[in-house]
This record gives structure tokens, C-alpha cells and sequence, in this order.
């Protein structure tokens, strides 16, 4: 990553309905010829459809793959449909566009986002987070050319899917100070900007968090702004930092040993109530804030055993070691896990 280097969106479109201009959007950005259209299995049907709709409605020919997984594995199928393709959308959840944002990125490609879930805040970002044996890797990828976030089909969505976005925006809070921590101690590259923009997010969801109901166009509009604000602070920063650090860890780890995984952002919100203490901070005041926005703050909230949240704060350190966080390079001992968890009144 040169680190000279800023890459952000060229065209942010939101509004309800805004799918439907999917194929005008694509022609404006002079692309012709192929598409790719890569979904889920769900979200096939809740948006894949209509984005394939307008853009053969503009002349395009389109091609369509479903991936399930965010893996290097996933990648390389949808890689394998690329020939001739012109650009490629990644219409679903974060791991959908994480899968079409890396494929497109290795073959050259423009990429546009259009996220059916105001979950992630990687809908913008020029960063896609791929699951290998040791956790998930945040890889480089070029920044989506264009966002096209319909905020009829995000406001219908399950409630829980917007939660979840709003606490993965919560999780900036400690990964500001973990980064802060690394730059102190290890001298880390710090970027003051981009740190300021991710709390400011962080701060104004939470402001906001009486507007966060289920079923509101505004507050699906409201959230996917503040997802699109946390990913251009990525964007400067160059890494996932001011958006990714302790808190982060903690899910990574209990994706990979949790039978049944909550939500990214559920996960994260957990993690920043434990990481916040360890950090010396106002944990309950994040604790309250997930919870006035109905996101889960214990373990019994996010479904997952205790167990496993002791494990997962225990491991949490190995998972990208390179990263400094206040987890130290020898992570938390058994007993100083249970002892956070419990405290915080996680388990
Ligand atoms: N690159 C980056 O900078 C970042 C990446 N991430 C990554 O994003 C991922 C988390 O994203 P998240 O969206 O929570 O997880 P998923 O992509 O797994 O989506 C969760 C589920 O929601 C479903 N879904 C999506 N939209 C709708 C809808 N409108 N109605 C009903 N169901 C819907 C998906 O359907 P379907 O089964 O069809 O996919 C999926 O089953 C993680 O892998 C995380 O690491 C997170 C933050 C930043
Ligand atoms: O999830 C992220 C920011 O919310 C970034 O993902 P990583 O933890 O994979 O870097
Ligand atoms: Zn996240």
C-alpha cells in the first residue's frame, strides 16, 4: 500500500428506490458490455434481481454467481466468471461485497457496492476482509468506483442487520485507542484525521440512537451514511485501524471457534464493552449505548455459550499479531478473561 496514496468513491448514490437506476448509474460511469452481478442466496432475490433488471435494461449482459462465504476460495470463483466483464457489483451483506470488491481488484476491475444491509461499514471502504486459517485477513482492494445504497430495500431488512451496523460503528471508539496505544508505544503510523472521523461517526450514532427504529427509510439513511463515514476514515488511514483493533480481534476469534456466530457487528459491540474496561475507560457508557440502539451487550444476547467468549478473549491476541492493541502481544490468561467478561456482565 503506497501509503501516498487516498482512494475513495466517485459516486455515493442513497435514497429509496435507487436500485433502479442500477444500469444508469453504470452507463453514466461509461461501462458497457458485461456485468457481474455477485449476491447471496438471499439477497439474490431482495435486490439481485432488480439490479440484473436495470442493467439489461440498459443494454448490459449480465452474469450472476452466488457466493456463501467470504473466502479466498469465493474469490477465486467469481474471479473465474470475469472474462470480459466490465464491472462488477457486489449486491448482499459485508461478505458479499467483500468477496465482489476482492475479485474485481485482482482482475483489474472497477467495483460498485450496493449493499442490501446497513450492517458494515465496508460498504465503502477500500478494504476487504477475507477469513483464512488464522482469523480473517483485511486485504487491500481498490476503492468501490460508486455506492449505490437503496435505502427502501435496507430499511426492510431484519432490525437486527441495522443493530449490528450501528455497533460495528460503536467498535471505532476502542479501536481509536488501541491504535493510539500502538502509535505511543511502537511508533505505529497514526493519522489524526482519519481517527477523528471515526469517532465523530462513532459519536453522532450514538447521539442519534433514539432515531434508529425498525422499518424508517431515515434511519436506514442515517446509518448507511454513518457506515459510508467510518469506511472513509479507512479509506485515509490506508488499513482497517480506526475502525478495527482489540474489539475486532475478539470476533475474529469467535468466528473461528463459535458453533453458531453471531453478527460482525454484534460481535464487535461486545468486544468494545470488554475492551473498553481493559482499557480503563467508561464501558458502561458503551454498554448503554448498544443497548438503547437493541444491539446485544451480553453473552446470552449474542447466543453464543460463555465458553466461548473466555476463549475467544484468550486467543484474541494471535489474530493478526502485527497489530498492537491493548491485548499485548501475551493476550489475557484464563482466569483475567472470565474475570473481564464477567465484570463487564458479558457472561
Ligand atoms: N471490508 C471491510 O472494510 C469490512 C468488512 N466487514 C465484513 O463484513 C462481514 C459482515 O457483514 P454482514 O452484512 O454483517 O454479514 P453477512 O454478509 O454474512 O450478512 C448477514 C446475513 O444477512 C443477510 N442479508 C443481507 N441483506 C439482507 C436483507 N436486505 N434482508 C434479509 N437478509 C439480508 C445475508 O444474506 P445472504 O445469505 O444472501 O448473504 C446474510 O445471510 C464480515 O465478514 C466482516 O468481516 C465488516 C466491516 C468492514
Ligand atoms: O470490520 C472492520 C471494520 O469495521 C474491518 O475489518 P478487519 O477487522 O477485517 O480489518
Ligand atoms: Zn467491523
Amino acid at each position: 500500500m503506497d501509503p501516498r496514496k487516498i482512494q475513495l468513491p466517485r459516486e455515493i448514490y442513497t435514497g429509496p428506490g435507487v436500485i433502479e437506476d442500477t444500469g444508469r448509474i453504470c452507463r453514466d460511469l461509461r461501462f458497457e458490455g458485461r456485468a457481474m452481478v455477485v449476491t447471496g442466496p438471499r439477497t439474490l432475490q431482495i435486490a439481485g434481481e432488480a439490479a440484473i433488471e436495470s442493467l439489461q435494461a440498459e443494454g448490459f449482459e449480465v452474469d450472476q454467481v452466488t457466493v456463501d462465504d467470504a473466502t479466498m476460495a469465493s474469490v477465486r470463483n467469481v474471479q473465474d466468471g470475469l472474462d470480459g466483464v466490465s464491472v462488477v457489483l457486489g449486491v448482499g451483506g459485508g461478505k458479499v461485497i467483500d468477496v465482489a470488491k476482492m475479485s474485481a481488484t485482482l482482475e483489474g476491475l472497477h467495483f460498485i457496492s450496493v449493499p442490501t444491509a446497513a450492517s458494515h461499514d465496508g460498504i465503502a471502504s477500500p478494504r476487504a476482509s477475507i477469513r483464512n486459517g488464522e482469523g480473517t485477513a483485511s486485504l487491500e482492494a481498490s476503492s468501490p468506483i460508486g455506492v449505490i445504497a437503496d435505502t427502501e430495500i435496507i430499511s426492510r431488512a431484519p432490525f437486527r442487520l441495522l443493530a449490528s451496523g450501528c455497533a460495528d460503528i460503536i467498535s471505532n471508539y476502542t479501536a481509536i485507542m488501541d491504535w493510539k496505544l500502538a502509535h505511543r508505544l511502537l511508533n505505529e503510523r497514526y493519522s489524526e484525521s482519519a481517527a477523528a472521523l471515526s469517532l465523530m461517526t462513532a459519536k453522532m450514532i450514538i447521539k442519534s440512537a433514539d432515531a434508529i427504529k425498525e422499518g424508517l427509510e431515515e434511519s436506514a439513511r442515517l446509518a448507511v451514511k454513518s457506515l459510508i463515514s467510518s469506511g472513509i476514515a479507512i479509506s485515509i488511514a490506508g488499513s482497517s485501524r480506526p475502525a478495527s483493533g482489540s474489539e475486532h480481534k475478539f470476533s475474529h476469534a469467535l468466528d473461528m471457534i463459535a458453533p453458531k456466530p453471531a453478527l460482525h457487528g454484534e460481535q464487535c459491540g461486545v468486544g468494545t464493552i470488554m475492551m473498553m474496561h481493559l482499557h480503563g475507560g467508561d464501558w458502561q457508557f458503551i454498554r448503554d449505548a448498544l443497548a438503547r440502539i437493541n444491539a446485544p451487550t451480553t453473552a446470552a444476547e449474542l447466543g453464543i455459550d460463555p465458553e466461548y467468549i473466555i476463549e475467544a478473549l484468550t486467543m484474541a491476541h494471535t489474530i493478526r499479531k502485527e497489530r498492537y492493541t491493548i491485548l499485548g502481544d501475551r493476550g489475557l490468561t484464563r482466569e483475567a478473561a472470565e474475570r473481564l467478561a464477567k465484570i463487564t456482565e458479558v457472561i
